[in-house]
């Protein structure tokens, strides 16, 4: 099974400028997480820190009871090689063909023999659908494939966490598609325990078992798939919709008198740039067939259960809903008991102080911003 990361009270500034502060989760183990954010909120920072690449200025990054952050250089190089890294370019050497670079760690970090080496590294070419690739040069691939690549080497050492920055960028929508079922089959394999960083709404929509998002500065949320798919917070809301209209603008956080402009605009019937209004839980991706289930689902549903009542009606609607009847019956559930909207209705918002808590919702600056009334235009 994957390691739990426990990540607490992590602050990272680059100066005077602070990336993001006081970020909270728990990445459990073996299950499959996203991390959303406008470009710029620190998410490859985040990712570079909890391996140690980056050195947070407070807080702790626990791993197999040891802290990342506060460690010796030499615990923390014991520790790195729990991690498997995809990097955004796929981070491959352009000299090197596949099999080189896939058997790289092995031969930086280990004592196997070649013949080891060999097995492995076909091993993993298989798993990530590049067999018989071996020969070819970084150069002579495509994007897709230098992902599936980067990838099987990040596996080469069989790693309890597997960090995935944007492994769907520069793809288009098919290889994002394939690289999404990738993910989830590896996780039914080796059970590893896996974070994603994204801007790919439907990956974040469907491969998930648990969604954050980082957002001026601070971690709006983290928690099962359900509370994020069926939030009301104005900013999750914009980004899952791709919508112009909301707190998050071109670069920063928009001003009072932008939202009132921006207000009148949607008034008038302007388009938001969204399409369809993204709001609710949909199916999950199951491992292919053939492949064996994931074991953290399992463990999750005893998880998500035990923090039921903590979680917003919307989102314990979701949950529920996602339960075989012999599973509701097992944990003493049934549909619409606890939520008064049915999902993929929208309740309305709920006044920030009832979403805290358990849910570890940011306390965020206030906004001005207010969706508009439906037939007012937008579509947020
Ligand atoms: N080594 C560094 N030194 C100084 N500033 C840095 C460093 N690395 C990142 N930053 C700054 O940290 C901020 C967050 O960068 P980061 O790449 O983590 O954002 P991101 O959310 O991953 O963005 P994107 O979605 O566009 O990839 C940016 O302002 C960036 O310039």
């Amino acid at each position: 099974m994957g390691a739990e990361v426990v990540v607490e009270g992590l602050t990272k500034s680059f100066g005077r400028q602070t990336i993001w502060r006081d970020v909270t989760l728990t990445l459990p183990p073996g299950e499959v997480s996203v991390m959303l954010g406008p470009s710029g909120t620190g998410k490859s920072v985040f990712l570079k820190s909890m391996i140690g690449l980056l050195k947070p200025d407070r807080g702790r990054c626990v791993v197999n009871g040891v802290d990342i952050v506060s460690c010796s250089e030499h615990k923390l190089y014991e520790i790195r090689k729990l991690f498997g890294v995809l990097f955004q370019d796929g981070a491959l050497f352009g000299s090197m063909n596949l099999y080189d670079n896939i058997a790289f760690p092995l031969r930086e970090h280990t004592k196997k023999s070649e013949t080891e080496i060999k097995r492995i590294v076909l091993e993993k070419m298989d798993m990530v659908g590049l067999a018989g690739a071996d020969k070819k040069l970084p150069g002579e691939i495509s994007g897709g494939m230098r992902k599936r690549a980067g990838l099987a080497r990040a596996l080469v050492l069989d790693p309890e966490i597997i960090l995935c920055d944007e492994p769907d960028s520069g793809l288009d929508p098919v290889r994002t598609a394939y690289i999404s079922q990738l993910l989830l089959d590896l996780n039914a394999q080796i059970d590893a325990t896996i974070l994603i960083v994204t801007h790919n709404i439907n990956l974040a929509r469907t491969v998930p078992d648990n969604v954050g998002m980082l957002y001026r500065r601070e971690l709006v949320m983290f928690g099962p798939r359900e509370v994020l798919l069926t939030s009301d917070e104005p900013a999750v809301r914009q980004f899952l919709n791709g919508s112009r209209f909301g707190p998050i603008g071109m670069s920063e956080e928009k001003d009072t008198a932008t939202l009132a402009a921006e207000q009148q605009l949607a008034d008038a019937g302007h388009h938001d740039g969204s399409t369809d209004d993204v709001y609710g839980v949909v199916p999950q991706l199951q491992p292919t067939p053939g492949l064996p289930d994931r074991r953290g689902v399992r463990r999750r549903k005893d998880r998500v259960m035990s923090i039921l009542h903590s979680l917003p009606p919307a989102a314990q609607e979701g949950i529920i809903e996602s339960l075989t009847p012999d599973e509701q019956q097992h944990y003493g559930v049934r549909p619409h008991m606890f939520a008064t909207a049915p999902i993929g209705r929208r309740p309305s918002p709920q006044p920030r102080d009832r979403i805290e808590g358990d849910l570890g919702v940011a306390n965020l600056p206030q906004t001005t911003w207010r969706p508009p009334e439906p037939g007012q235009g937008g579509g947020v």
